[in-house]
């Protein structure tokens, strides 16, 4: 793994990057055709910050969040994840742009939690025991029943999949999410497959757990209106940042206009 000695406060600002992405591309090579999904894209992602990634279909959101979680690599350009070793507590940085495929499977166990807009629990497991098939291979993990408590749903935890309702199974995969105690959160479409009141809900788990354990995070939607419970909203147009937008005040999920 690229370790390397780093300096993580940002000069121009007392905040702590965690994430640098120096102009990356991402080319998909389709047979004849090459699919430029990002074409130069410049980003900091600062420590405890929940920011939401904005932009239409194909505008390359997902692509980079994969990035940003180790699940793919940039064609060009740098990606460095900077936090501090867990055993020596001293600042690292790792280069996610030329890690091996090991490496990156570290990466993705011990610092990241994703959540993908369908929830992908195991029906023949309760709500506990999905949390726990995450927290029995974690280094430093809650309790099952401290993460279900965190997304509210400390009740539930004898239920199976089936018997939760989809915002319910959602905040469940947020609670295997985040269980590990993983320093950053991704989240794809996490309203994607909800209603409003429903996916209300799931977004006042996420600012939760942002706000409660610090998780640096990042939300994908297609949906403007959530934009406005983030610290900062990153616009991104056909495989470019366009705007990024910090808001002053933040509007609490429930009175989003959504
Ligand atoms: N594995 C892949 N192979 C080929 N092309 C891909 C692949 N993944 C994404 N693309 C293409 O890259 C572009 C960006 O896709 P991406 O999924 O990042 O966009 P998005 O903004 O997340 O879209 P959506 O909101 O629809 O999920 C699109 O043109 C898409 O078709």
């Amino acid at each position: 793994m690229k370790l390397m000695q780093s300096n993580t406060p940002d000069s121009s600002s007392d905040k702590t990057v965690v994430f640098e992405v120096e102009n990356i591309t991402k080319i998909y090579q389709m047979g004849e055709v090459e699919v430029h999904a990002l074409r130069g894209i410049n980003l900091k992602l600062y420590q405890g910050e929940l920011s939401v990634l904005l932009g239409a279909s194909g505008s390359g959101k997902s692509t980079l969040l994969n990035i940003l979680g180790g699940l793919d690599t940039p064609t060009a350009g740098k990606v460095l994840y900077h936090n501090n070793n867990p055993q020596t507590q001293e600042p690292q940085t790792i280069d996610l742009s030329s890690a091996s495929e090991h490496e990156l499977t570290e990466y993705r166990r011990f610092n990241v939690g994703f959540v993908f807009q369908f929830y992908n629990l195991i029906p023949s497991l309760t709500a506990r025991e999905n949390v726990a098939v995450v927290t029995e291979i974690a280094k430093a993990p809650m309790t099952p029943e401290e993460a279900l408590q965190i997304v509210g749903l400390g009740e539930r935890l004898n239920h199976f999949p089936a018997q939760l309702s989809g915002g319910e199974q959602q905040r469940v995969a947020i609670a295997r999410a985040i269980a590990k105690n993983p320093d950053v959160l991704l989240c794809d479409e996490p309203t994607g497959a909800l209603d409003s009141q429903t996916g209300i809900k799931v977004l006042e788990a996420l600012q939760r757990v942002n706000q409660e354990l610090g998780t640096t995070t990042a939300v994908i939607t297609h949906n403007a209106g959530i934009a406005q419970m983030a610290n900062r909203v990153i616009s991104l147009s056909d495989g470019l940042i366009t705007n990024i937008h910090t808001n002053e005040t933040l509007i609490s999920p429930k009175d989003l206009s959504w």
